[in-house]
């Protein structure tokens, strides 16, 4: 049974727990104490107010569904730890030279840096921008004002640039800017909308190079408890962690 360290006990932390199987959440570790005690009781885990006591805890992997500020705080502790992670917030890796010295660090200590699929699809075969030609990669982002605690009567494009700026700018709503411009080897370009039309968290990826073109438009369902992440991002997080002892790989 695979040990795992769950850092943040909020929505995706709860979707992950409630779908254990061939794994085990045995300690978590929240800003909030409170919320820490009641998931562990709720979930039969060690529940630690003190990062560094989480972290000594034997544990297999320790996963990060908290925050930008949390991943950029800890990741680094937890490879040098001797484990490896899985990081939700990816947005923390859009200052490069702090990704260079993760990956340096991971690559020193033969540990790996997980980032699941999120809240978009084709991550997969995106990775074929790291060794072949890309001409156009845009990610149009597309959501309710409420998911992105804003209000607004119309549809309004709230930003237009490079994905790490993008991702800066709204750490809660744009990682997957950050995870597509790692799967494609480049910073890509980003949109973001809101629109009091749209119930959806809606993702379009328009992607074209010397394979040819791409277009996939994802529209997410917004998760119960927190409408600024889709459900699928914490089902892609849930199937990456079942698939950790599985010895068949698929995708890219
Ligand atoms: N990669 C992707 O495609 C996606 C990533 N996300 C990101 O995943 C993360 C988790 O999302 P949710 O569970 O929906 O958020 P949430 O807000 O429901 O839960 C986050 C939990 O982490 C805790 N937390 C925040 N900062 C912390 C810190 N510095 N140290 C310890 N605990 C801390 C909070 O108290 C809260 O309990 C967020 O950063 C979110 O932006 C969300 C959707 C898609
Ligand atoms: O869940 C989503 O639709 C996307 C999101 O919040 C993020 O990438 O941070």
């Amino acid at each position: 049974m695979i040990t795992v360290g769950l850092l943040g006990c909020g929505n995706i932390g709860r979707v992950i727990a409630a779908g254990q199987e061939n794994f085990k959440i045995t300690a978590v570790y929240d800003v909030v104490p409170a919320r820490v005690e009641e998931f562990a009781r709720e979930f039969d885990a060690k529940p630690f107010s003190d990062f560094t006591a989480f972290l000594a805890e034997p544990t297999d992997i320790i996963v990060e569904a908290a925050s930008v500020v949390a991943a950029t705080e800890h990741a680094q502790e937890v490879l040098e730890s001797g484990k490896d992670i899985v990081i939700m917030s990816v947005g923390a890796l859009a200052d490069k030279e702090f990704r260079a010295h993760l990956v340096a660090t991971a690559r020193d200590l033969k540990r790996k840096i997980h980032i699941p699929s999120g809240a978009v699809m084709g991550l997969d075969n995106i990775r074929i921008g790291q060794i072949s030609s890309i001409n156009k990669f845009v990610l149009r982002t597309t959501k309710n004002p409420k998911s992105l605690s804003r209000e607004a009567t119309e549809r309004t494009q709230l930003f237009s640039g490079k994905a790490h700026d993008c991702v800066r700018q709204y750490p809660k709503n744009t990682n997957v800017a950050e995870s597509l411009s790692i799967a494609c080897g480049r910073d890509v370009d980003v949109e973001l909308w809101m629109d009091p039309e749209e119930d959806r968290n809606m993702h379009e990826i328009f992607f074209e190079g010397e394979f040819g073109e791409a277009y996939i438009r994802i529209r997410n369902l917004p998760s119960p408890d927190n409408p600024a992440t889709s459900y699928l991002a914490a089902l892609s997080i849930l199937t990456l962690l079942k698939n950790l002892d599985n010895p068949l790989v698929i995708g890219a």
